[in-house]
């Protein structure tokens, strides 16, 4: 990128900003002093606020990013010397820099391949099945990544067969919600439809990526997982001392609604990216788009020029490619001025 070019960022959705229904609730709370480490009455309300959101009497944990939220609630769902099962593509294999192995004293992650990077039941068997040796590490979890990492999305039914699948052979499930807001609006679905109602133990909902500055809420279905948990966020160095900074924020999300029209706004986006893409002469989707990311084979002078003009985007994510991906905030003139650039970089 040069000097003289103004950035535009499609690289992530972690580089939006905090959404207004966020920044209102979090300058209410700062009107007035509260209690530490999460006694503080912001906090409260919003874990009652997940529990009528998911209506499900869960246990709430609030951490200050998704690998912390992933790599902690791994480490309360098996033991050192167990496995987890995820996708080849999986954030927590490819960009956690070893955070859930680290925080689970060992837990090693066993990778199974899947179309539109997807885990199957199929694939998961494969690994529980491979060895019964005592060399072997146990598979005990299941990680599956709501929305997945090339933007796609499990429908109930392929959540109840991976569900079935982990029942067959006594594992639990694990959701990397990064993305959750933006399946349950590309699904039509509610949370408690795509959790606890498919039989997912724990839930890592990423409010970073849906409108906050920081914030991830770690839901436990699976009430037993949770014991003593929050020793184990203090120890990670994850437990907030004003706790009220991230839950607040949160509960703008939730008390507005905005958690969910953030997400519908950000899939709409991508749709009409996504469009726009398809529509040049040479662009094919690489994954259809079904949340708020889009994944396009470009060629490399495509790319370099792209990033000339000053956008970014990643390059590494998934099989390749370029990833757009779009946020609460992102609009039609942005994504005209990218569609124009692209369809001027490919002339
Ligand atoms: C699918 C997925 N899971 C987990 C994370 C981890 O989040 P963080 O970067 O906040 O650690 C990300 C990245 O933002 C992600 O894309
Ligand atoms: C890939 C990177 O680690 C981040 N999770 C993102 O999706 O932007």
């Amino acid at each position: 990128m040069t000097s003289e070019c103004t950035p535009r960022f499609l690289a992530s959705d972690n580089t939006s900003g905090i959404c207004p229904e966020a920044m209102k609730y979090l300058l209410e709370a700062n009107q007035a002093d509260d209690l530490a480490y999460g006694n503080d009455r912001w906090t409260a309300r919003a874990a009652d606020r997940f529990r009528e959101m998911f209506d499900f009497d869960c246990d709430v944990f609030f951490v200050f990013n998704g690998t912390a939220a992933n790599s902690l609630a791994l480490s309360a769902m098996g033991r050192s010397y167990h496995s987890v099962i995820c996708h080849e593509l999986a954030h927590i294999e490819t960009d956690e820099c070893g955070g859930p192995e680290f925080f689970s004293n060992g837990a090693k992650l066993l990778t199974s391949p899947g179309a539109n990077g997807k885990l199957t039941p199929e694939g998961i068997e494969a690994l529980v099945t491979k060895r019964s040796d005592i060399h072997y590490p146990k598979p005990k979890v299941v990680s599956l990544t709501q929305v997945t990492e090339v933007g796609t999305v499990y429908s109930r039914e392929e959540l109840l067969a991976i569900r079935a699948m982990a029942d067959k052979h006594d594992l639990r499930l694990h959701m990397d919600g990064a993305r959750f807001a933006n399946a349950c609006a590309g699904l039509n679905a509610s949370p408690a439809e795509l959790t606890w109602q498919v039989g997912v133990d724990a839930l890592c909902f990423s409010g970073t990526k849906n409108g906050l500055a920081f914030g991830e809420a770690i839901l436990f279905f699976n009430r037993d997982l949770a014991e003593d948990f929050s020793y184990r966020c203090k120890q990670a160095g994850q437990l907030a001392s004003k706790m009220r900074y991230v839950s607040a924020p949160w509960l703008g999300l939730l008390e507005s609604g905005a958690w969910l029209t953030n997400a519908e706004h950000a899939n709409a986006m991508a749709r009409y990216l996504s469009e726009g893409l398809q529509a040049l002469p040479g662009v094919s989707l690489m994954f259809p788009t079904q949340a708020n990311s889009v994944f396009v084979e470009l060629p490399p002078h495509a790319i370099e020029a792209l990033k000339t003009k000053g956008w970014t985007f990643y390059t590494f994510i998934g099989a390749g490619g370029a990833r757009f991906v779009c946020a609460w905030n992102t609009t039609v003139e942005l994504l005209d001025q990218l569609l124009a650039d692209v369809k001027s970089v490919l002339e």
